[in-house]
């Protein structure tokens, strides 16, 4: 191994030690004062008058949030002990001497001594953007809107773990090769891992792209969307530390286990974890108070259980465009016949039919609430220029209440029943006070239209992952309540409603200044496994990484106690996780109560990712990857359609390293 980088090696982890030391007694000295300060505030409490404590309380409270942020720094600076930096690069800026080339060691955090010193430079660093977009050669960076131009000399790949230096690799070409081999060879943890060291470079523009308004990201399963997507908020967080905050993010995610299973990433990149929230959390917040409804979650699991029945055919003709187009246009009409076409006399004064439909649609781009209100503002003006007799005009909520009672509906309600009553009888099934998911959608895109909805203003930056389980409708009333920059990922190949949902085409069409981003290398699955699955694959490509592993294997049996055997023998493994994944809740409970090792059951209610053997279906394991993968039950009335060849694209691209399909041999799936 080189001398240099022993010895800068060594220089750096003293200067992080000093570092350290320093922090830990700024902290000790902090605590002490904070101590001090409040023993002294108990002493003399009945000599302080209220100004003083209130003096003495900020001062406190000063001292706490100083010594917070010093805790924090101490930590990422005990990280960087461990592990400094990843990689170096030298860099000949244009014009330079070859002798004058700077050389740069990139970190998960960066780190200046005590002169100020640029020891490590933090990996989302302008000029950092080299090290995952080039190879050696013609090199560029933007620093401050200024272009940089120079030449990458060398880069290299640098493992330290336990603050000793395991390899140096000089990399000729990209990052792939054998860095992320190791690292995708790793098993699993608990909980994701950042992917610092190896972002690829189509993901390193994603991560960066400062550009679009709004980015979707469509990737075949394994190709790091959602690794992507967290590293982008950091990314964003690092860069723009000054205005955005990270409790201002927003993450939709598919269930509460996914969001345990992602929140380790953020912290370990330094930044504040960020809560997720899952699509039933969000939408008790945008119904009305008291207004309930039967769960996004627990109504895709039925659908899933039975995806021809009259619950799947009320979600399904609301599930494409053309849905939100008729709704649109239903409202569009609506517009011109909403308010009755009578004249109204107010205080003696008659307000013209003509006039008040013309007020109306005037104020067409606000709700119908708002529109009546500045109706009210324009009717009082009239009045009181036709005003000639002695008396009172009414005031403004009493016009608003003679206008509500011109309305042909007087609630969202009121006007959603009436339009989906046009779709046919038996396309709804709501009450008052509760719906159906499918409706709820619809009934607040009408409820936008009628009122305004509640507005997440305060959100800087909204993730939405897993996008092909959402509609059009929904996106249609997401992206009012929130209006801030999105990143939005998925996978059209991983659907999991039986119907059509939102399209490419239909992102186009509803969303402006959007950036669409493919990802086609999958980097969880061994090849082995990442080819078997391809099959599966409705259409596009997916490349796999050369990462070799075990061939996925199809085992026969004949009886269920066969096939109890094999889930035994393949569960028994010295891997960190092993999933059986069905294909719905039937088969789960069947497995459920004859499995005879132990093992956590992996559903809606689970709220931590757990390690060992786990049970769970397709809809949960989701986003989700284990070690191994056992997909039981495969036989001619699970995995028959198109549909169900979807499904076992989403299972078995869960497995990183093994892979078996439980084939029942009497009546074998037609899909293998
Ligand atoms: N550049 C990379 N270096 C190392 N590991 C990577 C890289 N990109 C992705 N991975 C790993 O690949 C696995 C899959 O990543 P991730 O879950 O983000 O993919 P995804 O596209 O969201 O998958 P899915 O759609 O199947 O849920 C993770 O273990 C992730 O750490």
């Amino acid at each position: 191994m080189e001398t240099s980088e022993i010895i800068y090696l060594e220089k750096t982890i003293n200067e992080l030690t000093k570092a350290y030391k320093k922090l830990s007694s700024n902290i000790i000295d902090q605590d002490h004062n904070f101590k001090e300060l409040q023993k002294y505030m108990v002493e003399y409490k009945n000599e302080l008058d209220k100004f003083q404590v209130y003096d003495y309380q900020q001062t406190l409270s000063m001292i706490d949030k100083h010594g917070f942020a010093r805790v924090m720094e101490r930590e990422q600076v005990r990280k960087l002990i461990e592990s400094p930096y990843f990689g170096r690069f030298d860099f000949l800026y244009h014009g330079d001497h070859p002798s004058e080339a700077e050389t740069f060691y990139i970190g998960r955090f960066g780190f200046a001594d005590e002169e100020g010193t640029q020891i490590i430079y933090d990996w989302r660093a302008p000029i950092c953007n080299m090290y995952y977009e080039f190879e050696i050669g013609e090199a560029y960076y933007i620093a401050m809107d200024q272009q940089f131009d120079g030449e990458l000399i060398k880069k290299r790949q640098i493992k330290i773990e336990n603050s000793k230096l395991q390899y140096v690799l000089d990399s000729s070409l990209t990052i792939q090769d054998q860095v992320l081999q190791q690292t995708l060879n790793q098993h699993t943890n608990d909980k994701m891992r950042t992917i610092v060291t190896s972002i690829q470079r189509e993901q390193n523009k994603i991560v960066r792209n400062e550009s679009a308004y709004n980015v979707i990201i469509q990737g075949v399963a394994g190709s790091g969307k959602t690794a992507v997507a967290l590293h982008r908020i950091a990314y964003y967080l690092y860069k723009f530390r000054d205005t955005l905050r990270a409790e201002r993010i927003f993450i939709l995610s598919p269930n509460k286990v996914f969001g345990d299973y992602i929140s380790t990433v953020l912290p370990e990149l330094g930044e504040e974890p960020i809560r997720s929230f899952t699509l039933d959390e969000l939408t008790e917040k945008l119904l009305p108070a008291g207004v309930t409804f039967r769960s996004f979650e627990g109504e895709t699991k039925e659908i899933l259980s039975n995806p021809n029945g009259e619950l799947a055919l009320r979600a399904k003709m609301k599930g494409n465009y053309s849905f939100v187009q008729k709704l649109q246009s239903f409202l569009f009409n609506l517009d011109s016949r909403l308010l009755k076409n009578e004249n109204i006399s107010i205080a003696g004064v008659v307000l013209q039919a003509d006039y008040l439909q013309g007020r109306f649609l005037q104020y067409r781009s606000e709700p119908i609430v708002t529109r009546l209100e500045l109706m009210a503002d324009d009717i009082i003006q009239a009045l009181k220029s036709k005003w000639d007799r002695e008396g009172k005009i009414p005031n403004k909520s009493e016009i608003i209440k003679r206008l509500k009672k011109r309305l042909l509906f007087s609630s969202p309600l009121e006007i959603y029943r009436s339009f989906i009553e046009t779709q046919g009888q038996n396309s709804f099934k709501f009450s008052k006070k509760h719906f159906e998911f499918n409706d709820v959608y619809p009934y607040l895109f009408v409820q936008f239209y009628f009122k305004g909805i509640k507005q997440y203003e305060l959100v800087q930056h909204f993730v939405l992952d897993e996008m092909q389980d959402y509609t059009p409708i929904q996106y249609a009333v997401l992206s009012k309540v929130f209006t801030c920059k999105r990143t939005i990922i998925g996978d059209f190949s991983q659907a999991i409603l039986p119907y059509e949902t939102i399209s490419k085409e239909a992102f186009g069409v509803m969303f402006n200044n959007l950036e669409y981003v493919e990802l086609t290398t999958s980097y969880r699955s061994s090849y082995e496994i990442a080819l078997y699955a391809k099959k599966f694959m409705h259409n596009g490509e997916i490349h796999p990484i050369a990462r070799h592993g075990e061939e996925p294997k199809e085992c026969m049996y004949l009886t269920f106690e066969q096939m109890l055997k094999q889930i035994h023998e393949i569960a028994m493994n010295d891997y960190r996780t092993t999933a059986i994944i069905c294909k719905g809740e039937k088969d789960l409970q069947i497995l459920q109560e004859r499995l005879n090792i132990p093992f956590t059951v992996l559903d809606g209610q689970t709220g931590k990712f757990e390690t060992g053997l786990v049970l769970t279906t397709i809809q949960y394991a989701k986003g989700l990857e284990f070690d191994v993968v056992i997909v039981p039950f495969v036989n001619e009335t699970n995995y028959r359609t198109e549909f169900d060849r979807g499904l076992m694209y989403i299972a078995s691209t869960r497995a990183m390293h093994e892979l078996t399909v439980l084939v029942d041999k009497e009546a074998p799936s037609p899909l293998l």
